[in-house]
């Protein structure tokens, strides 16, 4: 697996290397080498004597591995966390959340929150991160300063907000974002019909017929619970899948959120269409939304990926639990104890997620040539040892906290658990002003 370089910016010696593809096999002993932010080799260590680095390290208690893919998200609500627990989705956002975001998001609440969202991601193991939000400007500038890889998902809804007035206006300032970022590798701008139910089926087509033109994803949230799909059912006659689908918006570019109702018939047109699917497991779990059926999806040939969903409905944004929750969750939901395996299950949270962002040729991977993001994860603690099987240990025994160090293109986003790029102090000043300005004023504008 090496071109052999003789000389590297970064050479990383590793207990194990976890490439995630081509094999899903651990290779133990190896070492990365990393030159120009991408990965130049990857070899025994005994045969990396030879290339000179420009910094080399020792992780001999280590596992490299691929960054996680946070597919979906609404970063910026890690400023709501706690804020409204222990309620069904429909009540969590019309009752609480909604009227919340109405009182209190702006630019500012938007870039102190994806902060804080990206100091918990990178110390958790994710370097790619999909997201929602409103004033994705913010979202784009604080992950341009974190050094993040991202997809922002620009909201389009037939409502009003702090960041647009109507879907037109939403779309043109999506797409003029869109535009500043066009020569960005890092930060990429797509569009983010919110759902079915907050976009007239106009508007849908009028996204589904830019999308096509213009080649760019889509990532909505879809059947996220029953009573979504049996509300458009009472209204339109179709179940949702079967709208978009009949407004050329299903396809390999369209990424569905949450999908937890589903038929044969849907799970046929999702493997027929292309359509990613992103697995929130645990904020299905916490609003009591429902379980989608991953096993069979994956087994009809669907491309699935993980998301954490926003810290207000998770509680946290910790991709280490999320692959535990959907590994287990698919064992107690299908009565079948080999369901998504441990390896099954990084895969999802590496290459899968990469291959739902559309970024399979830049990250989700260690191979030769894709951009270097790659964690370390310490495997001498108490909790993982012994160590018999390394996927095992990273999906059902580690917690996050493992996570030692994170790269990003090369670029070192923690090193020994400290954050490199994001000023910790004065966001968690910045926090703390926030908490006392939501809980002295709660939801009133
Ligand atoms: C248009 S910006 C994103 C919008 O989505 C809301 N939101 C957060 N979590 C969920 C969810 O699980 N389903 C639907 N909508 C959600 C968030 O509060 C913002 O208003
Ligand atoms: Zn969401």
């Amino acid at each position: 697996m090496s071109n052999n370089p003789m000389h590297a910016d970064l050479l990383i010696h590793a207990g194990w290397v976890l490439p995630i593809a081509p094999s899903r096999q651990a290779l133990v002993g190896h070492s990365v080498a990393v030159t120009g932010g991408a990965i130049s080799a990857i070899l025994p260590r005994e045969q990396a004597q030879d290339i000179a680095a420009g910094e080399t390290l020792d992780l001999p208690h280590h596992a490299l591995m691929p960054g996680l893919v946070n597919c979906h998200g609404h970063a910026a609500m890690s400023l709501l966390r706690g804020f409204a627990d222990d309620l069904p989705l429909m009540p969590w956002l019309h009752d609480h959340i909604w009227p919340a975001e109405a009182a209190h998001v702006s630019e500012q609440f938007v870039s102190d929150g994806a902060t804080l969202a990206m100091a918990e991601m990178v110390r958790s193991g994710t370097t790619t991160f999909g997201d929602m939000y409103f004033f994705p400007d913010a979202v784009a500038a604080a992950a341009n300063r974190a050094g993040m890889r991202c997809q922002l998902s620009f909201p389009i809804l037939d409502f009003p907000s702090a960041w647009g007035r109507d879907a037109d206006e939403y779309i043109s300032k999506g797409l003029a974002l869109r535009d500043d970022y066009k020569h960005n590798d890092r930060v990429h701008l797509v569009f983010g019909p919110h759902s079915p139910y907050t976009l007239s089926e106009a508007n849908l087509a009028k996204v589904s017929t830019l999308a096509a033109e213009l080649d760019v994803p889509v990532h909505i949230h879809l059947h996220e619970t029953r009573g979504e799909v049996l509300q458009a059912i009472e209204q339109t006659g179709e179940r949702p899948l079967v709208t978009l689908n009949r407004l050329g918006l299903l396809g390999p570019r369209t990424q569905c959120v949450h999908m937890t109702d589903l038929t044969d018939d849907d799970i046929k047109l999702l493997a027929l269409s292309g359509a990613q699917v992103i697995h929130c497991p645990q904020s299905n779990m916490k609003l009591a939304s429902g379980i989608a059926p991953i096993t069979a999806l994956a087994s009809a040939g669907v491309n699935v990926a993980l998301g954490t969903d926003g810290a207000a409905s998770n509680n946290d944004l910790n991709l280490f639990g999320e692959m535990q929750a959907a590994a287990l969750l698919a064992k107690v939901s299908t009565g079948d104890a080999t369901a998504l395996s441990a390896d099954d299950v990084l895969h999802m949270a590496t290459l899968g997620g990469a291959t739902a962002l559309g970024m399979e040729s830049v990250t989700g991977s260690l191979e030769l040539g894709k951009q270097a993001d790659m964690i370390a994860v310490d495997m001498s603690g108490p909790e993982t040892q012994p160590l018999y099987h390394l996927a095992s240990q990273l999906v059902y025994s580690c917690n996050g906290s493992q996570v030692t160090h994170s790269w990003v293109s090369g670029k070192p986003l923690m090193l020994s658990r400290q954050l490199q790029t994001i000023p910790w102090d004065s966001v968690q000043s910045r926090v703390a002003t926030w908490q006392q300005r939501i809980q002295s004023q709660g939801d009133t504008p």
